[in-house]
């Protein structure tokens, strides 16, 4: 599949939401939290469906993002379901500095592709035989970082491994440890959160963690049997700009701390 040009509207529009680069003391990258949804707040048509939401002009916008960001994490719910390649084919920027989706054509597409990054405590996901892998054999995309509770006793080639700690609390991998992790152990300064719904609504409650939200709004309706994204409390946004497409509209903002 090859991307229509970006719309030039979008490069201001995303500007103040982009990583910036982190001081060396940060202990986290800079973590983007961005999906698609329906005007149901649906992000799939149900479990373990692979659901089109954004139309191309929002879809080059993902890949832009991409572009920007040195690591690109999904959960394994997401990995099984969809079976993500999660490279960038947004071609780049010119010797100037410019944005220009003419320039990069002939350069591998691994080059400007984030590292993806699935959180797959029991190794449910296999990298052998997936899109993913692919995409790196045909030099389209980055071998994956799969975050597991335990180093699997026949390791998968080319696949790096991080073993994560988990909450006490709440049983589930700890978000500020793992991505202290990215940054320390494989040095990401800049990390995607793609989805799935049980990480789009765990990290919806983290402004500690999450530097920017984006996300796309398709001018669909998913129903009821849609897999939906909702905090499991109130959320407020600040800095909030809307960008209009000719289907979708994006919205940017940052999550705030402030209850409501
Ligand atoms: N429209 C969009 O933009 C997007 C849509 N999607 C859709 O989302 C759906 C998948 O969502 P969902 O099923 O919720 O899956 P997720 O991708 O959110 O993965 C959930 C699984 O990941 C593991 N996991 C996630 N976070 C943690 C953590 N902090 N600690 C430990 N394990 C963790 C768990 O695995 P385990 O169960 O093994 O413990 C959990 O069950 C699909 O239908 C997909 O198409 C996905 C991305 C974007
Ligand atoms: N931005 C966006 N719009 C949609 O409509 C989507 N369904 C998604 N899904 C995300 O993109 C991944 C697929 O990536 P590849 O095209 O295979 O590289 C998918 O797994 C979701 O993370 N995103």
């Amino acid at each position: 599949m090859s991307l229509d040009p970006l719309r030039p509207d979008l490069v201001p529009f995303l500007q103040e939401y982009l990583p910036t680069v982190r001081s060396s003391s940060d202990s986290r990258p800079f973590v983007t939290l961005t999906y698609a949804q329906s005007l149901d707040a649906r992000i799939s048509l149900g479990p373990g469906i692979r659901t089109a939401i954004s139309d191309m002009e929002t879809k080059v916008m993902t890949h832009y993002l991409r572009y920007h960001h040195a690591g690109i994490l999904v959960g394994a719910g997401t990995a099984l379901a969809d079976d993500p390649g999660l490279n960038c084919k947004w071609p780049g920027r010119d010797e100037q500095g410019q944005d220009n989706d003419e320039v990069r054509k002939d350069e591998p597409l691994s080059l400007h592709s984030p590292t993806p990054i699935i959180i797959d405590p029991s190794q449910k996901w296999r990298f052998t035989g997936s899109k993913m892998q692919q995409l790196f054999a045909a030099g389209e995309g980055k071998p994956p970082i799969v975050v597991v509770e335990r180093l699997p006793e026949a390791p998968e080639k080319d696949v790096r491994y991080l073993v994560a700690s988990r909450d006490a609390a709440t049983g589930q991998f700890d978000w500020p440890w793992l991505l202290g992790a990215l940054k320390s152990q494989f040095q990401l300064d800049s990390v995607m959160v793609e989805g799935g719904a049980c990480v789009i609504k765990a990290l919806l409650a983290r402004p500690d963690v999450v530097d920017s939200l984006v996300v796309t709004v398709g001018s669909t309706y998913l129903g009821a049997g849609g897999v939906a994204v909702s905090p499991a409390t109130p959320v407020k946004l600040s800095d909030v700009s809307w960008w209009r497409g000719k289907r979708d509209s994006i919205m940017a903002a940052r999550l705030t701390q402030q209850s409501m």
